[in-house]
C-alpha cells in the first residue's frame, strides 16, 4: 500500500459500481466509461447465472434423490463428493430415437430438441462459480464482478500487458481485502492460460480490443460444462460486411449487407462460438445476445455432448438476399428424417429460392452460415430484467439495461433478422405507413409481428415476403406514387396485384406492452462522442479522424506535431482500438436497382 501512497498524486479515481480504480493521470490505462453498458448487462446475466445455475443443481440433486428413493442401485452406489450424475441431456437423446411422431421418411424441420436447453453433470456439493477475466486490462470489471455478484468464488484477471496487470494488481488492492481475498491478477497470453486450464472456469470472459476471432477456440474449451461464455466483439464493420471476405476469414461466415446487418453480427459471432466449440464435442445455448452502442456481446452457455452436435446444422442457415429489394429467405444448413421409428440427420434441402426474386426479379446474394436458432433465453432475459428492476440502485446504467432487456423480451424468438419498415416503403417509393398500422395489417393477416432491439425500425414476422409485399401493394393503392423508371424493383413489385385484402384498421396487439405502457425502449446516445476509441498507449493520429470522426478527435487531441502525430488529451478518450477494416459500416443497403450483385464490378 505504501508504494500506492507515494505515488497517489500521479493517479485519479475512477468509481463505477461497486469498484473503484486507480488512473494513471498520464493515460497509461484503458477506462472507457460508456462500457459501463457492458459490464452492468454483464453483471447482470452473470447474477441470473448463480441464481439458475443453483436452481439447476437443486433440480438435478432432488431427481437424483427420487430416483435413489425407488432403490437404483446403480445410482445409490455413487457416494463420493465428486460423483457425477447422468445428463438429462443423454436421456433427451434416447427419447428422441424411441418416440418418434412422424410418418416413415417424413421431413422434418429444424427440430424443437435442438434448441431445448439441457442439464450439466453435477457434483454433490455446488461449488461457487469461478470467474476468468481473459482480457483484463485494469481490472475494473474483474473487480465489479467480484463486489457486486454475491456467491462467485474466485475471479482471475488476466492480461498480455505488463502495465495492465500491474494496474490490476494495484486495483485490487485498492479495493481492500474482500477484492484481494477474490479477485488474482496474471500476465498471460489469455489463449495459452485458456487452453491449459481446460473447463477449469464456469464462466469466461472474453472483451476484446475489436474482434474476439483467436481467442474463441480456446475459450471454448476453458469453460467449463453449463458454463458461460460471454464475447463481445466490436469489429462491426468486418461482422456487417464491409469486408465480407474479412469476415470469413475470422468467423468462417460471409456476411450480406442488410438492414439486419447488428443482428446478422450477432449471429455470425454465434455460428462461430458454435463451430469453435463443435470441435471439442461442445455445444452452445445462448441465453442473451444483443447490440448495444458500437458493439455486439453474447452470453452462451456451453455444453459437451457427442450426440447434440448433431443438431448444429438445424441450429444454422444460409442467407439469401435479394440484390434489388429487402426480402430474404433463410436456407437451413440440415434437417432431420424420420426413418424406421428413428432419428437420421440430412443436409438441407435447396435451394429455397428460385435464381431470380419472385417479388422482383433480382438476383441474390448469398451468406452465411449464421445461427438461426433462438438467440436468447426468454426465461433468462426475463428472469435478467425482474431482478435488475429489484435493484436499480446497483446499476449505473439501469436506464440503457433495462431498455435493452425490454426490448429483446418482445422479440419474436423464432424469426431471425428483420426489415425496416422505412426501407420497404423507401423500395415502392410510397410514404410510410404508419408502424402501428403496418403491424396491424399483418396481424389481421394471421401473421405475427415483433420489433428488433437492434433497430427502432426493424421489424420481425412470419409473415411470408409475398404477403409483405401484398400490404405494400394494398398501401400504395390508397396512396398513389409517382411513376418509377420500369426496371425497378418497387416498380415489378407494384406491377402484381395483391392477392391479400390488407386492413390497416388498429390490432389490438399492434403495440407491444412496453410501447402501450409508454415504457422507454431505445435510449439516445450516451455522450456526445462515444463509441470505440483507440487502443491504450497509442498515439492518437490523423489517420483516426476518418475512423472516429473529426469532432471526436478534435476533443481528444492538443495539436498536431507537424507529422500527422497528435498528442492525446485526458484518458477517458482512450479505450478501444478501431482498424480501417473494423469502421463502422454505413447500415444503407447498396441497392443497385438494376439486379447487379453487391459488391459486383
Ligand atoms: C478492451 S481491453 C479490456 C477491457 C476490460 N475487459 C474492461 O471491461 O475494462 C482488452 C485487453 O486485452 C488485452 N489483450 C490483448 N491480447 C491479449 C492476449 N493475447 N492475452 C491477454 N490479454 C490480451 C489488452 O492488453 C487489453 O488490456
Ligand atoms: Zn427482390
Amino acid at each position: 500500500m505504501g508504494e500506492v501512497e507515494n505515488k497517489l498524486e500521479d493517479y485519479e479515481v475512477k468509481k463505477e459500481g461497486e469498484a473503484e480504480i486507480l488512473m494513471l493521470k498520464s493515460n497509461a490505462v484503458f477506462f472507457n466509461p460508456v462500457q459501463v453498458h457492458n459490464r452492468d448487462m454483464s453483471i447482470a446475466v452473470l447474477r441470473t447465472f448463480v441464481s439458475k445455475r443453483k436452481e439447476e443443481h437443486e433440480a438435478q440433486m432432488n431427481k437424483r434423490n427420487k430416483s435413489q428413493k425407488k432403490g437404483n442401485h446403480s445410482e445409490t452406489s455413487v457416494v463420493n463428493e465428486e460423483a457425477v450424475l447422468t445428463s438429462q441431456h443423454d436421456e433427451m437423446d434416447v427419447v428422441l430415437e424411441k418416440e418418434p411422431n412422424q410418418a416413415t421418411d417424413e421431413i422434418e424441420g429444424p427440430s424443437k430438441e435442438a434448441t431445448k436447453t439441457p442439464s450439466w453433470k453435477v457434483t454433490r456439493e455446488l461449488k461457487a462459480p469461478i470467474v476468468l477475466e481473459a482480457l483484463a486490462a485494469s481490472g475494473l470489471r474483474s473487480l465489479r464482478y467480484a463486489r457486486e455478484v454475491d456467491g462467485l468464488g474466485k475471479v482471475v484477471a488476466l492480461d498480455n500487458d505488463k502495465a495492465s496487470v500491474e494496474a490490476c494488481k494495484r486495483n485490487i488492492k485498492f479495493n481492500g481485502a474482500s477484492a484481494v481475498s477474490k479477485v488474482e491478477a496474471h500476465l498471460a497470453d489469455a489463449r495459452v492460460y485458456m487452453l491449459t486450464h481446460p473447463k477449469e472456469f464456469d464462466v469466461v470472459d472474453l472483451d476484446p480490443y475489436g474482434s474476439p476471432s483467436v481467442f474463441l477456440d480456446s475459450a471454448v474449451q476453458a469453460v467449463a460444462d453449463g458454463g458461460l461464455l460471454m464475447c463481445t466483439a466490436t469489429d462491426l464493420a468486418v461482422l456487417c460486411g464491409t469486408n465480407g471476405e474479412v469476415c470469413y476469414s475470422k468467423y468462417g461466415s460471409y456476411p450480406v449487407k442488410g438492414k439486419y446487418c447488428h443482428e446478422m453480427a450477432l449471429r455470425i459471432l454465434l455460428a462461430s462460438i458454435e463451430s469453435h466449440a463443435n470441435r471439442y464435442k461442445r455445444y452452445i445455448v445462448p441465453v442473451l445476445s444483443v447490440f448495444m452502442d458500437f458493439y455486439v456481446r453474447v452470453f452462451v452457455r456451453v455444453f459437451t455432448s457427442a450426440s447434440e452436435i448433431k443438431n448444429t446444422p438445424l441450429k444454422l442457415s444460409y442467407v439469401y438476399q435479394c440484390a434489388g429489394c429487402d426480402s430474404f429467405h433463410l436456407q437451413c444448413l440440415g434437417r432431420t428424417v424420420t426413418k424406421n421409428n428413428s432419428v437420421k440427420y440430412a443436409p438441407g434441402i435447396g435451394p429455397v429460392v428460385p435464381q431470380e426474386c419472385s417479388d422482383c426479379g433480382k438476383k441474390f446474394n448469398v451468406g452465411g452460415p449464421i445461427w438461426s436458432a433462438p438467440i436468447h433465453d426468454q426465461d433468462w432475459v426475463l428472469s435478467t430484467l425482474t431482478d435488475v428492476r429489484s435493484m436499480k440502485d446497483r446499476y449505473p446504467a439501469y436506464n440503457k439495461i433495462t431498455s435493452v432487456l425490454t426490448t429483446v423480451s418482445e422479440e419474436l424468438h423464432d424469426i431471425p433478422l428483420f426489415f425496416s419498415l422505412h426501407n420497404i416503403s423507401g423500395t415502392v417509393k410510397c410514404t410510410s405507413p404508419s408502424s402501428v398500422m403496418f403491424r396491424s395489417a399483418v396481424i389481421n393477416a394471421g401473421y405475427q409481428i415483433s420489433s428488433s432491439h437492434v433497430n427502432p425500425l426493424g421489424l420481425k414476422s412470419d409473415a411470408p415476403w409475398d404477403v409483405i409485399w401484398d400490404i405494400m401493394r394494398c398501401w400504395v393503392k390508397n396512396h398513389p406514387i409517382k411513376e418509377q423508371p420500369r426496371d425497378s424493383p418497387g416498380t415489378a413489385i407494384l406491377s402484381k396485384s395483391p392477392k391479400l385484402e390488407a386492413s390497416f384498421s388498429r390490432a389490438v396487439a399492434a403495440l407491444s406492452k412496453a410501447q402501450a405502457k409508454k415504457v422507454k425502449r431505445f435510449l439516445p446516445n450516451p455522450e456526445s462522442h462515444w463509441g470505440p476509441k483507440v487502443r491504450a498507449g497509442r498515439k492518437i493520429t490523423s489517420k483516426h479522424i476518418s475512423l472516429l470522426g473529426a469532432e471526436a478527435i478534435n476533443g481528444a487531441i492538443s495539436h498536431e506535431d507537424g507529422n500527422g502525430v497528435l498528442t492525446e488529451k485526458p484518458a477517458s478518450h482512450i479505450g478501444e482500438t478501431v482498424t480501417d477494416e473494423e469502421r463502422e459500416p454505413s447500415t444503407k443497403r447498396q441497392k443497385t436497382g438494376d439486379g447487379e450483385l453487391a459488391g459486383e464490378p
